[in-house]
């Protein structure tokens, strides 16, 4: 599968390539970066070491000619955009873009009319298996166990819950039968009275290099029960989305999550 990697000199972007390289079945055929960034028009491999013959693209269209699937961990905008590119030219889209609006998500959709979309805040298999965690100690736990989630990610995040925190949030509201945006609590400062009952609160810490730190606190009478992820290495994501590019080969159309491509 020819596989074209968005956002290619960021964090993600040079894991991505590696990834692509080191996976069996996947060859890498673009590289896309934004407007004026001084890879453009470079070949790769003089840049980084890897993807010899590729030459960084800040054009969609372009970065995704001849492509199967391409993998973005980019910017909001940027995969909007690549989005309504690949429906157009027919081209599998993985996203791994955190800090998505509503109507991001909405434009999103509109495109996995036309083409199979694989789109999670979080690429790893823990997380996705602590999903399901999630949901049912918030379905076995009565509304005496108040749900916290902890984030905490390197200094240079800049969207706030994390995707994860929003994607535990989500089980958690399904176990409890409710609509997460009716129940989050994502800024408490000053005189905020007590807590609100059935409110899911969110709280993130960004510091130093931390790759990414998930906690589910379910803190109810006389005890505490906590479900942890710890990521130690960015390659888990990367992994994760090749995994889910390679997944779309053949695919019906659709919006699909990273349960339905590990089968969870
Ligand atoms: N789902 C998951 O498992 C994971 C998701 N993420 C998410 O992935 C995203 C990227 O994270 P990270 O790699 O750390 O961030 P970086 O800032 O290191 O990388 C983002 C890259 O995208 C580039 N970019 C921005 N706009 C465009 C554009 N219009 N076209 C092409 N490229 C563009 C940036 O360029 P420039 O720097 O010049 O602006 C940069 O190279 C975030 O939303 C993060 O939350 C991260 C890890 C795991
Ligand atoms: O920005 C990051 O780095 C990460 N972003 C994702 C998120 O928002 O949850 C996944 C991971 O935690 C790393």
């Amino acid at each position: 599968m020819k596989i074209a990697v968005a956002g290619v000199s960021g964090r993600m972007g040079q894991m991505l390539v590696k990834a692509v390289e080191e996976a069996d079945g996947a060859e890498l055929s673009g590289a896309i970066e934004r407007p004026d960034h001084a890879w453009v028009g470079q070949d790769l491999c003089d840049l980084c070491g890897m993807g010899r013959g590729v030459t960084v693209a800040c054009d969609a269209a372009q970065g995704i000619a001849g492509a199967d699937a391409v993998v973005d961990f980019t910017a909001p905008a940027a995969t909007v955009a690549l989005s309504r590119a690949c429906a157009e030219a027919g081209v599998a889209h993985v996203i791994g873009t955190t800090g998505l609006s509503d109507e991001d998500i909405a434009a999103i959709d509109e495109a996995g009319r036309k083409i199979a979309i694989v789109r999670a805040g979080n690429m790893s298999l823990g997380v996705n298996l602590l999903t399901s965690l999630v949901e049912r100690v918030a379905a076995s736990l009565g509304l005496d166990y108040d749900i916290e989630i902890f984030e905490a990610h390197h200094r240079h995040k800049v969207d706030a819950p994390s995707g994860t925190a929003l994607m535990l949030g989500e089980a958690a509201a399904r176990g409890r039968g409710v609509d997460l945006a009716d129940v989050a609590d994502r800024a408490r400062d000053g005189m905020t009275g007590e807590r609100e009952p059935g409110a899911i609160g969110f709280h993130a810490i960004r510091g130093g290099s931390i790759i990414g730190e998930h906690d589910v606190v379910f803190a109810g009478p006389g005890e505490t029960l906590t479900l942890s992820h710890v990521a130690n290495d960015r390659a888990l994501f990367a992994k994760g989305a090749i995994r889910a590019a390679l997944w779309t080969e053949g695919r019906e159309p659709g919006h699909y999550d990273m349960v339905d491509v590990l089968g969870l």
